[in-house]
């Protein structure tokens, strides 16, 4: 589904990116954990042509996402709240999406649906704007917004972030639910290592630009994870 080619970042001199390879096959649902500046997020905007790599390519579908179009139909993303359109209401935003993607009022209201219990009677029918959400709201509305299109690949920087403890745990069940219903190719990063092990089945971790560790989930990630990062 994705092929990373020789990928590298350079901002003033200093390489925050360097990947020689990276493939994640369809259906496979990967977890990018790593520190502050890390590059987790780099490496996302370069896999979705935010930023253009100094170097190497990414292929989704192998297909250059630098030269196509082709991927954005079955791509669905939240890097982060700068994203959404702040002076839209969620559903004003939804629909937005939503006609994107040729969706009917019907549609939208149908796949949000899953979402009843993470939106917790807080995102729709509020008569406000998204400017005047708190964070974790404006998060789960970029979430579902990237979900919308039930997207063959779908792309998460740290989706758990600035969510509350139960809105940590209804997200992670429906991430979890999502894989198994449809089979949806996801590249999450999360700070969170217990809840990304639980969605994902594979995770790898970043550091300093550079994939060090890239490892199939068992019983035993956890403990090696908080082994890897105890300083
Ligand atoms: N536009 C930019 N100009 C210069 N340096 C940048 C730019 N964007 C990112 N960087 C640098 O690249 C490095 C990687 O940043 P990035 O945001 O990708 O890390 P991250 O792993 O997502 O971190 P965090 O966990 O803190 O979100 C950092 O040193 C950051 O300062």
């Amino acid at each position: 589904m994705i092929a990373i080619k020789n990928i590298e970042k350079v901002y003033s001199g200093k390489t925050v990116v360097n990947v020689p390879e990276l493939n994640i096959s369809p259906g496979e649902a990967v977890g990018l954990v790593g520190n502050n500046g890390a590059g987790k997020t780099t490496l996302f905007r370069m896999m979705l042509d935010l930023i253009r790599p100094t170097k190497g390519e990414v292929y989704s579908k192998g297909v250059n996402v630098a030269k196509s179009e082709e991927w954005k139909n079955y791509t669905g993303s939240h890097l982060d709240e700068g994203f959404l359109i702040d002076y839209l209401t969620a559903e004003e935003y939804f629909k937005f999406i939503g006609d994107l993607h040729g969706l009917t009022n019907g549609d939208i209201t149908e796949r949000l649906l899953p979402f009843t219990d993470l939106f917790n009677d807080e995102i729709l029918n509020q008569k406000k704007y998204i400017r005047d959400f708190s964070k974790g709201n404006q998060k789960k509305i970029g979430i579902a917004a990237a979900a919308l299109s039930n997207p063959e690949l779908l792309i998460l920087d740290e989706p758990f972030a600035n969510l509350d403890p139960s809105s940590q745990i209804r997200l992670k069940n429906l991430l979890r639910k999502v894989r198994e219903q449809k089979q949806i190719t996801m590249f999450i990063s999360s700070h969170d290592l217990s809840h990304v092990i639980e969605v994902c089945e594979r995770i790898m971790i970043l550091e300093k630009g550079e994939l060090v560790q890239d490892m199939k989930t068992n019983e035993n990630t956890l403990r090696e994870l908080e082994t890897y990062f105890t300083v």
